[in-house]
């Protein structure tokens, strides 16, 4: 379906979601943005938004670009979703409103205060453990000792789940985001444990299960107030164990892999660690973007960029294509630099959805970085890091670097 002003949209015939792009989506980024505002992606028979202006402007606008429709391909008002839809991602204003803001008040940097010595702690744990009391240099994985290692150590106590089974909560969340993609090959890999993940995902989300004082509790605590229904505490406590771990751990990777091919700027964070680390994980989520795309559907025929989009039309917009596109950022946006402003990136969407989880990574962030710089002098690649593919997040299967330390 589509009408007249769509025929003239440019059209690209690239599958977004082939492994090729999915290993290196820098050329499509260039090539969308350069093709115009909207374009027709006839894969899937979807528009496209990649720059700034397009990507930003629907994410603000909730009402002409719904989340309640699914934020994946599918369309949940012709499609089964796979899961119970969730409470926050995939309902729009007013249903939305009372579980994000309780779950704003749980996330906030206020109510985060409480942990950051804990988990400044646990950084410097784990990093004396994975380094040891070497000096010289030493080579490792930064995925396996670092990256996927501190976000597991931290972010499952705080939300106070048990112990036992949380290594299933990395491959629930990759099966997740590749199933806000079409139904490729990444997709039916997953789907074979997709049910077993997801009971045992829901079963970490009962009250009786969840330990005093965790995140969890408190939005069980929430709804003992009546600020949200009892049967929606389980699908919010979801919502924390669904986006919160495998966006952090591969955020955590961006960040690494960034300022190991930008050696110059690791040198700045260790001068001043508190701020610079901060700007360094905004930096590198504009700049890698762990979340790449996801979708809206628009509520009635919208014009924008001189295109329009029929209502009930799937849009993609390409996060990673609007945090590097020159308009916004400049000549140098492919480039990750400490002394640039980040804010405004859309690497944590933007408007009513943006990430309410948003200040948990960058507390993760900062604790490790801070651990690292203090005993890491240089940093650098010991051999090509290989990708993770998935159909929503960029990723790294493994990140070899070799560590100056101090
Ligand atoms: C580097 C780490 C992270 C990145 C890049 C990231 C990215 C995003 C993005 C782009 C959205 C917007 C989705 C949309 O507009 O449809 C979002 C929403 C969300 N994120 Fe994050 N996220 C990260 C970490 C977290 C963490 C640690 C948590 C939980 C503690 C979390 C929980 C959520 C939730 C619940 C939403 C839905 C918010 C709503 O719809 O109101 N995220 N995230
Ligand atoms: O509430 C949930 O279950 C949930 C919340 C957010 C996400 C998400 C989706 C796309 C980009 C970043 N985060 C996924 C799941």
């Amino acid at each position: 379906m589509s009408t007249p002003t769509l025929g003239h949209a440019p059209t690209i015939e690239t599958d977004p979601f082939c492994d090729e792009v999915l290993a290196d989506p820098i050329p499509l980024q260039r090539e969308l943005r350069a093709a115009g505002p909207v374009v027709a992606l006839s894969t899937y028979d979807i528009l496209a938004f990649a720059r700034y202006e397009q990507v930003h402007a629907a994410l603000v606008d909730w009402q002409g670009f719904q989340s309640g429709a699914g934020v994946g391909l599918a369309n949940f008002r012709t499609e089964q979703p796979w899961r119970p839809p969730s409470l926050l991602l995939e309902t729009d204003p007013p249903h939305h409103d009372a579980p994000r803001r309780v779950l704003q008040k749980i996330l906030s940097p206020r109510a985060l205060r409480r942990l950051r010595d804990k988990w400044f702690a646990d950084a410097e744990t784990l990093v004396d453990e994975v380094l040891g009391d070497r000096t010289g240099v030493l080579e490792l994985d930064g995925v396996r000792e670092l990256t996927e290692s501190f976000p597991l150590r931290v972010f499952p106590d705080a939300v106070g789940i048990p112990k036992q089974g949380r290594e299933n909560l990395l491959p629930y969340g990759d099966h997740l985001f590749n199933a806000f993609g079409p139904r490729n090959h990444l997709v039916e890999a997953g789907e074979p444990r997709a049910g077993e993940l997801s009971e045992w995902t829901s079963a970490q989300c009962r009250r009786e299960v969840l330990e005093p004082g965790g995140f969890g509790a408190d939005i069980w605590a929430a709804a003992d107030r009546g600020d949200i229904l009892f049967e929606q505490a389980p699908l919010i406590v979801r919502s924390l164990l669904s986006a919160g771990v495998d966006t952090t751990v591969h955020g955590l990777s961006a960040v690494l892999h960034a300022f190991a091919t930008h050696p110059d700027q690791w040198a700045r964070l260790r001068a001043g660690p508190a701020a610079a680390a901060r700007i360094a994980f905004d930096e590198a989520v504009r700049w890698e973007s762990p979340v790449q795309v996801f979708f809206r559907t628009a509520t009635r025929d919208i014009e924008i960029g001189g295109r329009t989009v029929p209502e009930g039309h799937k849009i993609l917009m390409f996060l990673g294509a609007a945090n590097r596109d020159e308009e916004r950022w400049g000549a140098d946006a492919d480039r990750f630099d400490l002394s640039r402003d980040p804010s405004g990136h859309v690497g944590f969407g933007m408007g009513v959805h943006q990430c309410v989880g948003q200040h948990v990574a960058r507390l993760e962030a900062e604790a490790l970085l801070t651990a690292l710089a203090r005993r890491v002098e240089h940093l650098e690649p010991a051999a090509p890091p290989r990708r993770h593919l998935n159909n929503t997040l960029r990723s790294w299967e493994s990140l070899p670097l070799r560590m100056h330390l101090a």
